[in-house]
């Protein structure tokens, strides 16, 4: 299969509008991939947080509307990055979609872990609550955002429920650039599967991102990775390797399902 990153570079100065209609060209210009992936809260941009009360939009909004219409366009899987979702019923949330070449909306995931500790999406935004993994004929999409990361309990759910591809658009500061590729290559060895993880390039919020999506194959080498600035990574691979490194190193076999409890001292 075939599955291109758009690293999009996202910044304060661009407004919403023209970043999504950049990204939904960008989107077309794909033909020829099985699936595409754009990064975290590109519309507004993930550190951007006094944009998000007012950008905020519904599952049918305006990105939803042009995401929808580039997949169908394109005849690719869409992992259209994440939107701040406004919940009529609820509070906001940051929110992934999935759409299908035909262009469903197939799935949604609300992301679990919040980024920010006393600001940020850890004091703005509602907090998922449900493990979302995709049945697609390219193998099953497990997916996580950005700060989920660093979480592997959540990882080794996707697993528990058959995921094959994590699918994990990010927006991660160049600071902590290390962590970033280090982890997408943990979780990949982790769970035997590949690790598909799209960031933003720019700086949005006053703070610079990483860039250097990448995607990591189930043995933790690292398929294709891109620099730092606005770029489409391109990687070709067989989703089978899943199941033959599973196979082949079945360490899954040796987990203990119940870790004993301490000794009590
Ligand atoms: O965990 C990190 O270092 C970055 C996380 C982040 O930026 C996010 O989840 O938006």
């Amino acid at each position: 299969m075939r599955a291109s990153l758009i690293q999009l570079a996202v910044s304060d100065s661009e407004p919403p509008a023209e970043r999504r209609s950049r990204a939904a060209a960008l989107v077309r210009a794909q033909e020829g991939a099985d699936l595409v992936v754009l990064p975290e809260l590109w519309a507004l941009g993930g550190f951007a947080y006094e944009a998000w009360a007012t950008g905020a939009e519904p599952l049918d909004g305006p990105t939803a509307e042009a995401m929808s219409a580039a997949a169908r366009a394109t005849r690719v899987w869409l992992h259209a990055g994440s939107i701040v979702e406004r919940d009529p019923d609820g509070p906001i949330y940051n929110t992934s979609l999935l759409f299908a070449p035909d262009g469903t909306l197939t799935h949604t995931y609300r992301k679990i872990h919040r980024f920010g500790f006393d600001s940020g999406e850890a004091v703005a935004m509602g907090a998922g609550q449900e493990i979302v993994t995709a049945a697609t004929d390219l193998g099953r999409l497990g997916l996580a955002t950005c700060y989920d990361l660093r979480f592997p309990e959540l990882f080794r759910a996707l697993l528990d429920d058959s995921a094959e591809l994590l699918v994990v658009p990010a927006a991660w500061p160049e600071r902590r650039r290390e962590h970033w590729t280090l982890l997408a290559r943990a979780r990949a060895v982790e769970e035997q599967a590949f690790v598909l993880a799209c960031n933003t390039a720019g700086t949005h919020g006053g703070v610079p991102q990483a860039g250097h999506s990448l995607v990591v194959d189930p043995w933790g080498r690292v398929l294709g990775e891109a620099g730092p600035d606005e770029e489409v990574l391109t990687v070709e691979f067989d989703p089978a390797e899943v199941g033959k490194a599973r196979a082949d190193f079945p360490v899954h076999r040796d987990r203990l399902l119940g870790i004993p409890a301490p000794v009590q001292r």
